[in-house]
Formats: structure tokens, C-alpha cells, sequence
């Protein structure tokens, strides 16, 4: 059992195929990027933050044994492989942003005289590596910052009988953990957090339909880690938020737009509606990395449709009746109306100040 999804050290790259779990644990190489935007784009790989940094280490793999003869073909080979690799999946913004900020990065090493074409290529090597290490280390910054967001609020509202140690159930949704990014995770690191300082009562986990994250991920994750935890069917929510106590929903994000309206996992949305019914605090847990400060709301975020044949098969076995037309977005948009808090590495935010923290934030 493997909660490593992404294996990497200089010109190699390897990624745990995450359509095979939990009944397999095999990993895949990444020779370059057309592999790379394979694996993503069928979700052999997928998440935000493990999009984003597999996209950008396939990139890496590919151009580490190369011999760039001028600084112009490195830099425009840098530029049109990571545009390619954006166009795997739409909606996580990750991947574009990190294009964007080392396509920015390889124009300024060309610009600069003082460094060679050779120097060019270990400093870009050099930056998307150091991807990983920031990812896990932002996703321990943002466990912190949601536990104690989320223990405060229980404290301060008493909205749900806390246990025995004032510990706390929540619900999350889909997968947000080592599986969807370089490790601890984000939404799953808080649950990772609460359970380190002695706080986690209990996690339910919703099967997440139709790839069912949920079901076959997170529960993967929650079994290893051994956190007392209870998979739910997406439907049972309402009946969970009315029986259950729980203290708070805690989901992840793949692009958290300027005003706070998220895009995530299809289903997210209607938790949110529940939570809002139940006076449940509903919270998104996103790195800097999964927010678009340049939309202005989530009728901006491009919903990414995918095949009829994730909802038709489990597998193999076909359990909708052919013929039947189906519509499956992967992903929906939660209003920032039904979002308490926006968790962050730097910080918790109400959607309404998310704009003003992070201009800031970024600016500093
Ligand atoms: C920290 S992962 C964020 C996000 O990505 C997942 O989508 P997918 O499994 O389709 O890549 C899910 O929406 C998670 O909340």
C-alpha cells in the first residue's frame, strides 16, 4: 500500500496509477510530456496540485538529457510544452499558473546575459522540482490553519457537542490527500492535523460518484493512516448533517475564483447546500496555487465534461441501461454565499476578503 503518488529524482518520473486502486498499487513511468499529458488527462493522475506538479516534472524528465544549442530553442521549447500540458484538464488552474510563472521564469533566465544556455536548463530544472517540496510543505501550513480555524469555531459556536477531547467530526468530499498532490494534502490535511493533535472524533468520506475519489481514495488513505472513518454514499449527506453532529465540511478546490466562488468536485455544490440547511461551517481547503485572482466569479471557471462512461461502467461492468443519454461534469461551482472560510498556507479567508489578503499577500 503506497499513499506516494508521484516518484521523482532527476530524469525520472514515475506515477501510482490511481484508476487501478485500491485493488492495485502500480506505478507508471513518465518519460516525457506526451506521457504526462496522457496520465492526467485519464486521470491516472489527477487533483490540482499532483496536475500541476506531474505536468510540470514530465516537462523536466523530457529536457534533462537534451543538449539545447542556443537559450531561444530552450526557452521556446519551455513555452510550447507547457501551454500543451495545460490543455490535459480545464478546470484545476494549478497547471496554468505554474506554466505561467516558469514560462515567466525561462523568459527572464533568456533575457539575463550572465547565464548560459546549460545554466538556463539546471535553473529551470531546479524550479520545478522545488515544486514538491513547497506543495507539502504549503499543505502542512494549511492542515494547521484549518484545524485550528475549524476547532476555534466549534469552541466559539458550540454548533456541534465536540467529543470527549473537544475533537470534532467532519465530512469530506471527493480526494483531496497524498493522492492529489505531492504529499499530506490539503481538504485530508486538516483531517491529518485534527487527528495529530488529538482532535478528530471521527471523518466521513463521501464515495464520490462517478470516479468515486472518494470511495476508492480518501477511504484508501483513512484505512492506512488508521483515523476512525465511515464512507458515505453522496446521497446520504442530508441524512448524515441531520443525525451525525457534524462540526464542520471541510473539501478542496481546483480553482477558487476572486470573489471566493470555487469550483470542485461535481457534487460539492449541493454538500454545501446541506451544510448551509444544517447550520454546518463549510470550508474549502486550496493553496495560493489553486486561486484565479484573474476571474471575478465562478461563471468564469470552464466545467470539465467527461466521458459517458465513467457513470455508465464500474469498471468493466455496464450498470446504466445503453442508449441512456448522460451528462457528467466533473466538477461544479460553489457560490462563496455558502462558503465560511477559505483555508489557506498563509491563512483562513471569507471569500469577501480573499481578493484584498491574496493581492496583498502575493504584492509582499
Ligand atoms: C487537492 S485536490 C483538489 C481537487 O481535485 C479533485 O478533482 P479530480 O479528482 O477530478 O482531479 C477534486 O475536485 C479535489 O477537491
Amino acid at each position: 500500500m503506497s499513499l506516494q503518488s508521484i516518484k521523482y529524482s532527476r530524469g525520472s518520473l514515475e506515477i501510482l496509477d490511481q484508476l487501478l486502486l485500491p485493488g492495485q498499487s502500480k506505478y507508471l513511468v513518465v518519460r516525457g510530456v506526451e506521457d504526462g499529458w496522457k496520465v492526467i488527462n485519464k486521470m491516472q493522475v489527477r487533483g490540482a496540485p499532483a496536475i500541476a506538479i506531474v505536468g510540470c516534472l514530465s516537462l523536466a524528465v523530457e529536457i534533462n538529457p537534451e543538449d539545447f544549442e542556443t537559450k531561444k530553442s530552450l526557452r521556446q521549447e519551455i513555452e510550447g510544452k507547457l501551454n500543451y500540458l495545460v490543455s490535459a484538464r480545464p478546470t484545476a488552474v494549478n497547471m496554468k499558473i505554474a506554466a505561467d510563472e516558469l514560462i515567466t521564469l525561462a523568459n527572464d533566465l533568456y533575457k539575463d546575459e550572465a547565464i548560459n544556455v546549460t545554466e538556463m536548463k539546471q535553473r529551470f530544472l531546479d524550479a520545478t522540482e522545488a515544486m514538491l517540496k513547497k506543495d507539502i510543505a504549503d499543505n502542512r501550513a494549511i492542515g494547521a490553519n484549518g484545524a485550528k480555524a475549524i476547532l476555534q469555531r466549534v469552541a466559539e459556536t458550540g454548533a456541534a457537542p465536540a467529543g470527549s477531547t473537544g475533537s470534532v467530526r467532519v465530512l469530506t468530499h471527493c480526494n483531496t490527500g497524498s493522492l492529489a498532490t505531492a504529499g499530506y494534502g490539503t481538504a485530508l490535511g486538516v483531517v491529518r492535523q485534527l487527528a495529530e493533535l488529538g482532535k478528530l472524533e471521527h471523518v466521513y468520506c463521501t464515495e464520490t460518484r462517478p470516479y468515486n475519489q472518494g470511495a476508492r481514495l480518501t477511504a484508501y488513505e483513512l484505512v492506512h493512516e488508521k483515523f476512525p472513518a465511515t464512507l458515505v454514499l453522496d446521497s446520504m449527506v442530508a441524512a448524515l448533517l441531520r443525525a451525525k453532529n457534524v462540526a464542520a465540511v471541510v473539501v478542496g478546490a481546483d480553482r477558487v475564483a476572486s470573489n471566493g466562488d470555487t469550483a470542485n468536485k461535481i457534487g460539492t455544490y449541493q454538500i454545501a447546500v446541506v451544510a448551509k440547511h444544517h447550520d454546518v461551517p463549510f470550508y474549502v481547503a486550496a493553496p495560493l496555487t489553486s486561486i484565479d485572482l484573474a476571474i471575478p466569479g465562478g461563471d468564469h471557471i470552464i466545467i470539465e465534461e467527461r466521458p459517458d462512461r465513467e457513470m455508465t461502467h464500474v469498471g468493466e461492468h455496464r450498470i446504466a441501461a445503453p442508449g441512456i443519454n448522460c451528462w457528467n461534469p466533473a466538477f461544479d461551482v460553489t457560490p462563496a454565499s455558502l462558503i465560511t472560510g477559505i483555508i489557506t498556507e498563509r491563512g483562513v479567508f471569507k471569500p469577501a476578503e480573499l481578493k484584498e489578503a491574496i493581492t496583498k499577500l502575493l504584492e509582499s
